[in-house]
């Protein structure tokens, strides 16, 4: 892994200048990144960020205000995702994506969800024709190939015992290995996972990471991962990328990020003028070494720098007396109007309407600017949330 910013070639999805709107709300804004090919780059930050947003530009759900998505596949071929129609992402693009909730047939076996990921292959092999079904040796060759397939992934995902019974019978972390394995079948070149490991225990968590590990070091599939679970987060990441606000705060290796005070911040949800209190009740040795030598320049934010309230700047130091401060510049959330009084939302992310309660996994995340909890973003944080 290597902190120097990759070149075009090297990355799989370049992010360029990408804003979505929802009327007067901007969710995401001016947010600009790259996925390297044969990584794992984890898109992070606390509730209502944006990142499903991301995702949902990047797999021709939601079409961009403005920017550009664009898909570099191994053979050489680009696509912009956001001019491709939604249907052909998967097929031409060889982009796949889980959600936040489960969505597999759960009346179906393991298998049948397997081969179903893979209907599209099938249908072109029988010539969409009834005959062809039955009479094309072609059809017959890529049904038996499928079903390989599907068996390949099952074994992968631990899950080939149980390959007839209905998926919905499955425990929950095994039901996200399933998803993964079905999105899989359908042979992406990038693999966007939306919070895989919301919900899980422990060791369902290190499966899930193993299975994941095991995508990357043997497919040459690139993963978009999408994770509250530090501990996920910091084991399996070649990079991070961090959003507030819509708007990206850092970008880096996994240390990198873990150690950058406007995430620390971010994550808190205190004021600027707080972090210091909260970093010395912290005491993390890496945090407060961080802050002695200042922010490492490689690993700043880039043009997309937060600016609902300005650009965050590279200002964390020793002022005269040892005390730490953090740039005022940083995006944070109900600044009070001084002449108010009143609290006021400082950024779009705090008109988040409600979303269904039934969308929300009973585990508790990050909530933006939430009261002040002295966690670190190394730290293990269960997810759930909406999609
Ligand atoms: N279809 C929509 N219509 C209006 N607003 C939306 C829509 N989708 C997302 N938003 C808003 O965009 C902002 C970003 O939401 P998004 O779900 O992308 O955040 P997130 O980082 O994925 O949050 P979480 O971690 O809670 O899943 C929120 O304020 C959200 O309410």
């Amino acid at each position: 892994m290597s902190d120097a910013s990759p070149s075009v070639n090297d990355a799989i999805l370049q992010v360029e200048h990408l804003s979505m709107k929802f009327g007067g709300l901007v969710a995401i804004g001016d947010l600009s990144f790259q996925a390297r090919r044969g990584e794992i780059t984890a898109l992070i930050g606390p509730n209502g960020a944006g990142k499903t947003t991301v995702f949902n530009c990047i797999t021709g759900f939601y079409k961009p205000s403005e920017g550009m998505l664009t898909l570099n596949r191994r053979d050489g071929s680009s696509y912009l995702l956001e001019r491709l129609p939604n249907h052909e992402i998967p097929a031409r693009a060889k982009v796949a994506r889980t959600f936040q909730n489960i969505r597999l047939f759960s009346g179906m076996t393991l298998l049948e969800n397997l081969l179903v990921a893979q209907h599209n292959k099938l249908m072109k092999a029988s010539g969409y024709t009834i005959l062809g079904l039955f009479g094309f040796s072609g059809y017959r060759t890529a049904s038996a190939e499928s079903i390989d397939l599907a068996r390949h992934w099952l074994e992968k995902a631990d899950l080939v015992d149980r390959a007839d019974d209905p998926a919905g019978d499955l425990p929950y972390g095994a039901q996200r290995r399933l998803e993964i394995a079905r999105a899989m079948c359908t042979g992406p070149e990038l693999l966007c996972l939306d919070e895989p490991a919301a919900g899980l225990n422990p060791k369902e968590s290190m499966a899930l990471n193993a299975l994941l590990m095991d995508i990357k070091d043997n497919t040459g599939t690139s993963i978009l991962l999408i994770e509250h679970d530090m501990a996920v987060v910091m084991q399996i990441s070649d990079h991070v990328v961090v959003l507030e606000y819509g708007r990206k705060i850092s970008d880096g290796s996994p240390h990198a990020v873990r150690t950058d005070p406007r995430v620390i911040a971010a994550y808190l949800g205190v004021e600027d003028e707080d972090v210091e209190t909260v970093l010395i009740e912290v005491g993390d040795e890496d945090v407060i070494e961080q802050l002695d030598t200042g922010p490492d320049a490689t690993h700043g934010p880039g043009s997309s720098s937060s600016y609902f309230a300005g650009p965050v700047t590279d200002t964390v130091g020793h002022s005269e007396g040892e005390r730490v401060t953090v740039s005022k510049g940083a995006s944070k959330a109900g600044q009070v109007d001084a002449r108010s009084g009143a609290a006021r939302p400082a950024s779009p992310a705090e008109a988040k309407p409600e979303k269904p309660s039934a969308a929300k996994s009973s585990t508790a995340k990050p909530a933006a600017k939430a009261p002040a909890k002295p966690k670190t973003p190394g730290d293990s944080n269960r997810g759930g949330g909406n999609e």
